[in-house]
């Protein structure tokens, strides 16, 4: 399996060196020079395995027989005996055709565990084989960095910085990322929001000297393997619930793009899905650009979905790979044109878009009615972000007939604020971390500058 650049001016890259060097040298994101593909007698082969199982069989052609098959399965089977439910990604009925997919059983209790608890095993296998060290940069809105810091805290060969925007995460997010004080993890608060936090991240790639020669690693969605892992669950759901005899569909809080980039993936790898739906909070650029066209930066708000409080949605790059046909350069100028001004899709993309999805903005006012709604209704409390979904999935038409199955992309526990305000007591955490809020925190404090930040990482790393 090959992999390149969505901007189309840097080399093909294998597997390993595509996970291993993150954002492209051109500024771009890596992605499948060709997706495999599953016939229905292989999708149908899926139904009833074990979640392992079928990790194995979805990754494996991605892989590319860069891991042996016997190592590949135990990286995957330790990566998912971290879930405390059997069936690693439960699916629960809420309705006779609507069902949550919850993706929060993993150590930090959001979706990311699902990828970065691979991503670390994964980085210290080929590191360990190389003898090679090296130094992740994420960014977060308040999941992927505890998610990060939790798959690769253990990893000899990494020192892991995680950039959070200042008094933009939720008490339990903060605390999950800065009250890990082992020495090769290292928490930055921004004095600014995600999308600074992503654009020093993303400088950082470009220009690397920084580093002196040590490899940069990214764990944000920029690194394929995020998008693969995450592919999994769209098949896995998709099977469980009667697919490839039968439709499915999907709705997604949204943001960076990665969780519904690989469910966009799923489907075009075989799996049969009818609509695949955007949700967005009050930072709703995905929504405005299929709704509106209207391309375009706005101020970040902060929502009570913090973790999509989102302007410059990173994989949306991907999918406007595709929806230009893969013109690489057509791509690159629209960024380019984004980034100054106000921009607009031409009209095949964007109709290419508007095709295969539904998209629906969801303030938090709807927030706060539907996570008590969706408790009346089905006993089910949600997390912020999986409200919005909920509420998108219904405009979206679940109850349709076919599968809806919208996705739980963290535990509720995470978000007290959003849950009190919607007028519960709050949501237990569970036994390991009863004491989160008592623990040392360890954090520094800096300004959104890429100067600032590399200067720490460079002082710091080990
Ligand atoms: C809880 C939660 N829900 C939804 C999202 C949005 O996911 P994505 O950025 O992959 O679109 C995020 C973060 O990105 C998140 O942490
Ligand atoms: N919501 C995310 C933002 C980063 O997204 P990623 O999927 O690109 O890592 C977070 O919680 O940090």
């Amino acid at each position: 399996m090959r992999y390149i650049s969505t901007r189309g001016e840097a080399p093909a890259l294998n597997f390993e060196q595509a996970m291993l060097t993150g954002l492209a040298p051109d500024g771009g994101l890596y992605v499948p020079e060709t997706l495999p593909h599953f016939s229905r007698e292989e999708l149908a082969a899926m139904a009833g395995q074990p979640y392992s199982e079928i990790a194995f069989r979805v990754m494996k052609p991605f892989v590319g027989g860069e891991i042996e098959d016997d190592t590949l399965r135990r990286i995957i089977d330790d990566t998912y005996a971290t879930f405390k439910h059997e069936a690693v990604v439960p699916l629960k009925q809420l309705s006779h055709d609507h069902w949550l997919l919850e993706l929060f059983h993993g150590p930090t209790l959001a979706f990311k565990d699902v990828a970065l608890q691979l991503l670390g095993r994964l980085l210290d296998h080929f590191l360990a084989e190389r003898g090679e060290k090296g130094v992740i940069m994420g960014a977060t809105s308040g999941d992927t960095g505890s998610a990060a810091i939790e798959g690769c805290r253990h990893c000899d060969h990494l020192d892991i910085f995680i950039l959070h925007p200042y008094q933009r995460v939720s008490e339990v997010q903060r605390r999950q990322m800065t009250t890990v004080l082992a020495d090769n993890v290292h928490n930055i608060a921004i004095e600014g929001n995600f999308d600074d936090a992503q654009a020093i991240v993303k400088a950082s790639f470009a220009d690397q000297a920084f580093l002196d020669g040590t490899r940069l690693i990214a764990v944000n969605s920029i690194n394929w393997a995020r998008i693969m892992a995450q592919i999994v669950y769209y098949i896995a759901a998709g099977v469980a619930l009667g697919a490839p005899y039968r439709e499915v569909s999907f709705t997604v809080p949204s943001a960076n793009f990665g969780n519904l980039y690989a469910g966009y993936s799923a489907a075009q790898m075989g799996l049969p899905v009818k609509q695949l739906v955007i949700a967005t909070n009050a930072n709703d650029i995905l929504h405005r650009t299929l709704a509106d066209n209207d391309f375009s930066k706005r101020e970040l708000l902060a929502t009570l979905a913090p973790s999509m409080d989102i302007v410059v949605s990173s994989n949306f790059e991907r999918l406007l790979f595709d929806a230009y046909a893969r013109d690489s350069d057509a791509v690159r100028d629209l960024l380019a044109r984004f980034q100054q001004q106000p921009a607009a899709l031409a009209e095949a993309p964007l109709e290419r878009l508007r095709a295969r999805f539904a998209s629906h903005r969801v303030d938090d006012d709807t927030i706060l009615e539907v996570i008590r709604e969706a408790y009346q209704r089905t006993g089910e409390l949600l997390d912020p972000h999986t409200a919005t979904g909920y509420r998108a999935a219904e405009v979206a038409g679940a109850g349709d007939g076919t599968p809806m199955i919208t996705l739980a992309t963290a535990h509720p526990a995470k978000f007290e604020d959003a849950v009190v305000k919607a007028g519960f007591e709050g949501a237990a955490l569970p036994d390991s971390m009863s004491d989160l809020l008592s623990r040392e925190e360890r954090y520094e404090v800096l300004p959104a500058e890429v100067s600032a930040v590399q200067a720490f990482v460079a002082r710091t790393r080990r």
